[in-house]
């Protein structure tokens, strides 16, 4: 039996040669000639050869777009390469800190599936291709190649093929470097080649665990985010895109940005930020937003800075009534920076092209959401609105904990919780009044620094709101009385007569 199987080895082995001496022969072969004389000696080597091979080239496609199976392939053979291939290559290095290893070129390794092995090679072609195309050509095409003995083809086919695209996604997954993206000014695309987005590596640390926010709206938002990230099957079902809108509005300083940080972590997504008034129009917002990727997170910061998004029909009035002048017509285009429109972005977001790329999440920011025009913002459109508000004493114990260390206990929690209940404070103020002043700052001087730093802003909030109060009056005092405003001689006349202050000051004092 042993010499039986020693036999087939040989065989195999000698046969594997003639693969190999083929495969270099073949690129000696003049090009027309080429393929009758494949056909034979594939036919030829069928007879001997028991084994069929499968080859997943690295482009595809006349666009030539990366393979998806030849990525997965690529990352699972990394990981099983490191392990047992004896010439590897060093392709790249991750966060500067591991090297990423590949299988080196003609070299082969074997993996194991089911009780059944298979053979992985790493092969190039090199193209001489004389054709004409719109799309780049390639000088050459890289393989995978993948041989197994013929009588596993089902085994292979139906299961192995599909594990190793499933491993490789995952390992793919976890060794992704995630990436903020930010779009390019469209007036610097010059051509249809023009790269849309430039990209940094998505380093920033915020998590949901260090995000200072009431925890039961923390919760509520993550378990909406797994929920979403779960509901392939669930949205196909309902027949939607795999997309999902928020918005977040507050003051400056809440953490709305941070959120999104956040969300990009616990998602493992990418970011996109894009800079509204950067695009031209609508149909290069379009172009912009079809080239991001699944998996990732458009963010529009500041839509209601972003564009004249809620003025639209207003400016359309008043263009009207200027249309007999030219000169201010030319201004008023000269000074709007971008033609998207509401309806352009509201298209994307609603429209075909939203479905395009899957599971994507979409985030506006604003601080100022009652200036937002209510399409952009009704339920179902924007699935979820966030509020990110000044800190209160649920929010408050993250930062204690974290800075100060602890956990629900200190006395003075109480005074802290009144006064975070009229003091307009934001996370990032309450935790930089716990930071050490000084070297011997203990906890209850920290403590301490925070009440009093809270006390000076509800005595700051109050004088503001009285004056703002003071301002509005006086608003309103001038709006009722024009003529009698800012003239400190007339005010004093009472009843805002001019000229007759005189007369009403004689009567005042009884004259
Ligand atoms: N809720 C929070 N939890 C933790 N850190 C916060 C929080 N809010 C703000 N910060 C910190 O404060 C700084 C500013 O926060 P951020 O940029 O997220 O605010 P924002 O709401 O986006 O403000 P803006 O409206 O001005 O864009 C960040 O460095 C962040 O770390
Ligand atoms: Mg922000």
């Amino acid at each position: 039996m042993l010499r039986v199987v020693e036999t087939w080895t040989g065989i195999s082995t000698a046969l594997g040669g003639l693969v190999l001496a083929w495969t270099m022969l073949r690129q000696h072969i003049p090009p027309h000639l080429r393929s009758h004389v494949e056909t034979y000696v594939h036919r030829l080597m069928g007879y001997f050869y028991p084994y069929i091979q499968i080859t997943f080239p690295e482009f595809s496609g006349e666009r030539l777009r990366r393979s998806e199976a030849y990525t997965a392939i690529q990352n699972y053979l990394m990981v099983s390469a490191s392990a047992r291939a004896k010439r590897l290559k060093a392709d790249a290095v991750k966060d500067r800190k591991s090297l990423v290893l590949t299988i080196d070129e003609n070299e082969e390794i074997t993996d194991v599936f089911e009780g059944v092995k298979v053979w992985w090679s790493s092969t190039h072609v090199a193209r001489n291709n004389f054709s004409f195309s719109f799309y780049p050509q390639l000088d050459e095409q890289k393989y995978f190649k993948l041989t197994v003995h013929r009588n596993h083809r089902g085994l292979i086919t139906e299961r192995y093929i599909s594990h190793i695209l499933d491993e490789g996604k995952v390992i793919a997954a976890q060794n992704r470097q995630r990436k903020l993206y930010a779009n390019n000014p469209s007036s610097n695309w010059r051509d249809f080649w023009s790269k849309k987005w430039s990209h940094v590596t998505f380093e920033h640390p915020a998590t949901f665990d260090t995000l200072a926010m009431d925890p039961t709206k923390k919760k509520e938002i993550v378990d909406d985010l797994e929920k979403f990230t779960k509901g392939k099957e669930y949205y196909a079902q309902i027949g939607k895109a795999w997309k999902r809108g928020y918005l977040l509005y507050g003051p400056p300083g809440t953490g709305k940005s941070t959120m999104i940080a956040a969300m990009a972590n616990f998602l493992n997504y990418d970011v996109y930020d894009l800079e509204l008034t950067t695009v031209k129009d609508n149909s290069e917002l379009r172009k912009l937003l079809i080239e991001t990727s699944g998996k990732s997170i458009i963010v529009i910061e500041d839509i209601d800075c972003s564009l004249d998004l809620t003025g639209q029909r207003k400016k359309q009035v008043k263009k009207d009534d200027e249309n007999d002048d030219p000169a201010k017509k030319l201004a008023n285009e000269e000074d709007k920076p971008s033609k998207v429109t509401l309806s352009g972005l509201l298209n994307f977001i609603d429209g075909i092209w939203s479905a395009c790329g899957g599971e994507r999440i979409i985030v506006f920011t604003t601080n100022h959401v009652e200036k937002l025009d209510p399409a952009l913002i009704r339920r179902g459109r924007m699935d979820k609105h966030i509020e990110m508000s000044y800190c209160c004493f649920e929010a408050f114990k993250l930062p204690a904990k974290n800075y100060l260390n602890l956990n629900d206990v200190h006395e003075l929690f109480p005074v802290v919780r009144d006064l975070l209940e009229v003091a307009e404070m934001t996370p990032a103020d309450v935790a930089e009044n716990l930071l050490p002043k000084s070297m011997d700052d203990d906890v209850d001087k920290r403590m301490k620094n925070l009440v009093a730093a809270l006390e000076r802003k509800v005595k700051e909030d109050e004088e503001a709101r009285a004056k703002a109060e003071a301002e509005a009056r006086a608003k309103v005092e001038a709006a009722v009385h024009p003529e009698g405003a800012g003239d400190e001689s007339k005010e004093d006349d009472g009843n805002g007569k001019p000229g007759d202050g005189f007369a009403n000051g004689a009567l005042e004092n009884g004259v």
